[in-house]
C-alpha cells in the first residue's frame, strides 16, 4: 500500500469532516469518490500534509506527510479550487515552482505543452478562464513526473477534448501512481485500478475497480428520465408551447 490511513480523524470544531477513516490505497491509479462535503478534499489534504489529523494517523510511502518536505518533495498535487497568487503569469509560476523541485525552463516548456497551456502561459493568471486555471495547475502537479499525484477535480471546467487528453495523460504515465477525485468518475473507470469511495466523513467502500463497478453505478450513476419531462412540457398544464424553446421562441 502506498497510502495508509488509520482511524483517521479531522474535526473543524464540530464539524467532523473525516470521523475514523481506515484505508489502504494500492500502487495504480485510485479514484476517490463520495456526495458533497464528505470528506474527499480532507483527506486528500491529509495525505499531502497540509491538515494535521485531529486524531489516528495517515502515511504516505510509510511515512508521515506533515511537516515533512522530504516526502511532499515525491508527489505532485493539484487542488481544487486551483490557487495561485493572480498577479504573475503562468510560466513564472511555473517557473518558480519547477526551480523550487530542481528543475529548469525545459520542464516547464515540457508540462505546458503536455497540458496546452502554453498559448495564455505568458498572461496574467488573473485573466485566466477556470478551464485555463485548471490546466495550468494539471501543468503544476506534472512537474519532475512525480511518483506520486493527487488530482482534485482534474475533469471540472474543462472542456471535452482536454478531458480525453488528462485521461490518456494519466493512462500513459504507467510508472506514476494516481490518487483523483472525480465527480466526473465515468470516463476515468477504465483506467482506474482501485476506488475509494468516502460518505459522511466515514469510509463507504473500497475494492478493485472491476469489482466495485456495479456498486459504484448503483450509488453515483445519476438517473434521469427524458420522458417525465417531456410528458410535463407538452401535458395540459404546459404554456402551450410544444417541445423546447428555441432561442428563437424565447
Ligand atoms: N478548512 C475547513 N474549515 C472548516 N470546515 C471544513 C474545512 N474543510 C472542510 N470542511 C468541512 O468538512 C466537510 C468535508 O469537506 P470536504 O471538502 O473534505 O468534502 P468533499 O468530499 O471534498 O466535498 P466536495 O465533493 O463538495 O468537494 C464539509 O462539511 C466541509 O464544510
Amino acid at each position: 500500500m502506498i497510502i495508509e490511513a488509520r482511524d483517521l480523524k479531522k474535526h473543524f470544531g464540530s464539524i467532523k469532516a473525516l470521523d475514523g477513516v481506515t484505508v489502504g490505497i494500492p500502487k495504480g491509479i485510485t479514484l476517490i469518490l463520495g456526495p458533497n462535503g464528505g470528506g474527499k478534499s480532507t483527506f486528500l489534504k491529509l495525505a499531502t500534509g497540509v491538515y494535521r489529523p485531529s486524531a489516528g494517523e495517515i502515511r504516505v510511502f510509510g511515512e508521515v506527510p506533515w511537516n515533512n518536505g522530504r516526502l511532499k518533495a515525491r508527489f505532485g498535487v493539484a487542488y481544487d479550487p486551483p490557487a495561485f497568487p493572480q498577479f504573475t503569469t503562468g510560466r513564472e509560476w511555473l517557473t518558480l515552482f519547477a526551480e523550487s523541485k530542481g528543475f529548469g525552463e525545459e520542464e516547464v516548456e515540457r508540462v505546458a505543452e503536455l497540458f496546452e497551456v502554453k498559448g495564455f502561459l505568458d498572461k496574467r493568471i488573473s485573466g485566466y478562464s477556470s478551464g485555463m486555471l485548471k490546466r495550468l495547475s494539471l501543468a503544476q502537479a506534472f512537474v519532475g513526473k512525480p511518483e506520486l499525484i493527487f488530482l482534485d477535480e482534474p475533469l471540472a471546467n474543462i472542456d471535452f477534448d482536454s478531458m480525453e487528453r488528462v485521461i490518456e495523460i494519466i493512462e500513459e504515465m504507467k510508472k506514476t501512481n494516481f490518487v483523483v477525485i472525480s465527480h466526473i468518475w465515468e470516463p476515468l473507470i477504465p483506467i482506474v485500478d482501485w476506488v475509494v469511495v468516502i460518505g459522511n466523513g466515514k469510509l463507504v467502500l473500497s475494492g478493485e475497480a472491476e469489482e466495485v463497478q456495479e456498486e459504484v453505478e448503483k450509488l453515483f450513476k445519476p438517473h434521469i428520465e427524458r420522458s417525465k419531462r417531456k410528458g410535463a412540457q407538452e401535458g395540459p398544464s404546459s404554456s402551450g408551447q410544444e417541445g423546447r424553446q428555441t432561442p428563437a421562441t424565447r
